[in-house]
């Protein structure tokens, strides 16, 4: 039946001009970063374990996570064979492996991720990474690289530089430059009384960083706004404003996280902006339910709108798409595989979208007919499509991979 409603579906969306066998190999070509965290409840592996911190939080005891290195790359492994398509993997440093020798933030090397290399290259994989600056003493205050105390924020701009470093040396590894993305806490719970100066502190750390010599075909630097945290409700030193400015000047990455804006402000509705005046931008996908809440991502309005800007304004090489959400109330595998799935729906439907002809209609004024395809579009057999993507690229179809996960669950994850 999966190759039939194939052939019926793809009928009906050749009716419309849409290649849809051209469709399908784009689609394979489109990577995913799919990120660690979710794994472990961004737990990571120092030798020193901190208590999360930064105002971000994983709700949820869900049996299973992920303790050490080795069982996340398992899961992950878990995860990716029931993903179709070829993605990358995103790190923070708290993945470091060092034997057991607690090295600190500010000292981790190329070395501590070795594993994550050779794992990654077995598998044909491409890493991205972020430095971690959360989840420390010396970042117990909330604050980091905007810090009024200058040894704390040597600290943490020499934990940056060594970041870039190991994005470099990713890059270099796995023949595909590393996105090295840096997000900070830093902010006040309550009214600042002075805006200005932790801004300046920021962007002095921001050009120390990149001061440093690291080779930009390897490492892409990112930087990742927020509008609020818990601990820093009132203000955040790395807004939006912020890096938008910063980024375009030093010709940097801004990062998006679909989490970290009001809640009626849509990162779908920045990109086409920001693409008029940057190459390239970065996002982490994520579901905010009423705030920053990182749960698992849905095939919801935003997430086809996220796709339908990137295809229509020919970005798939210039957004980088990244996830970001960490779920520990259901199965870990399970939200990485919803998750993932969702986005790679999301690009799928896009593309299967008529979109110059639809641009045609806005440009016509013909309004009527725009919002009548934009919706009756909504039912046509895309799911038809996705089954036998599915099937073609050796992935479970439909829920058949939920067997996979109970299985992996029962043999696996309930034995830890
Ligand atoms: C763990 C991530 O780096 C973190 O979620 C950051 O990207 C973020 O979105 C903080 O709100
Ligand atoms: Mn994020």
């Amino acid at each position: 039946m999966i190759r039939e409603n194939y052939d019926m579906a793809k009928k009906a969306y050749e009716k419309w001009g849409i290649d849809v066998e051209n469709v399908l190999e784009t689609l394979k070509k489109v990577p995913i970063s799919i990120h660690c965290w979710q794994g472990d409840d961004i737990s990571g592996f120092e030798v020193n374990q901190r208590e999360l911190s930064g105002g971000i939080d994983v709700t949820g005891n869900y049996p299973g996570k992920a303790t050490n290195p080795d069982e996340l790359r398992m899961d992950l492994d878990k995860a990716l064979s029931l993903i179709p398509g070829k993605h990358r993997v995103n790190l923070h440093a708290i993945y470091a492996e060092t034997n057991g020798i607690n090295v600190d933030r500010n000292e981790i090397e190329p070395k501590h991720f070795e594993n994550w290399v050779n794992w990654a290259k077995e598998r044909g994989l491409g890493l991205d990474f972020n430095p971690t600056l959360f989840s420390h003493e010396k970042a117990e205050d909330g604050l980091t690289l905007s810090h009024p105390d200058e040894e704390i924020r040597q600290f943490w701009i020499e934990h940056c530089i060594a970041s870039r470093k190991i994005g470099e040396y990713f890059g270099k590894e796995l023949e595909s430059p590393c996105l090295t993305n840096i997000w900070i806490p830093d902010g006040y719970k309550d009214m600042p009384s002075d805006r200005l100066t932790p801004r300046k502190r920021l962007k002095d750390s921001l050009d120390q960083i990149f001061a440093a010599d690291v080779d930009e075909s390897l490492n892409i630097d990112a930087v990742e706004s927020k509008l609020f945290g818990i601990g820093s409700e009132a203000f955040v030193v790395g807004s939006h404003e912020f890096y938008l400015g910063y980024a375009l000047k030093n010709n940097k990455l801004c990062l998006l996280d679909t989490g970290h804006f009001h809640p009626t402000e849509t990162v779908s509705n920045k990109i086409s902006s920001m693409l008029l005046f940057s190459d390239q931008l970065a996002l982490h996908v994520s579901r905010p339910v009423r705030w920053d809440s990182d749960h698992v991502v849905t095939l919801d309005d935003e997430l086809r709108e996220i796709a339908l800007e990137i295809v229509r304004n020919d970005a798939l090489d210039k957004v980088l798409i990244g996830l970001d959400f960490f779920d520990a109330s259901i199965n870990r595998v399970a939200a990485w595989t919803i998750g993932t799935r969702n986005m790679i729906k999301a690009m799928l439907y896009a593309l299967l979208t008529p979109n110059e002809y639809m641009k045609q209609l806005q440009e016509d004024g013909n309004y009527t007919e725009r919002l009548a395809l934009i919706e009756e579009f909504k039912t046509y057999p895309f799911g038809a499509i996705w089954d036998y993507y599915c099937e073609m690229m050796k992935v479970p179809v439909k829920e058949a991979w939920l067997n996979e996960i109970k299985t992996y669950e029962e043999t696996v994850l309930s034995k830890r």
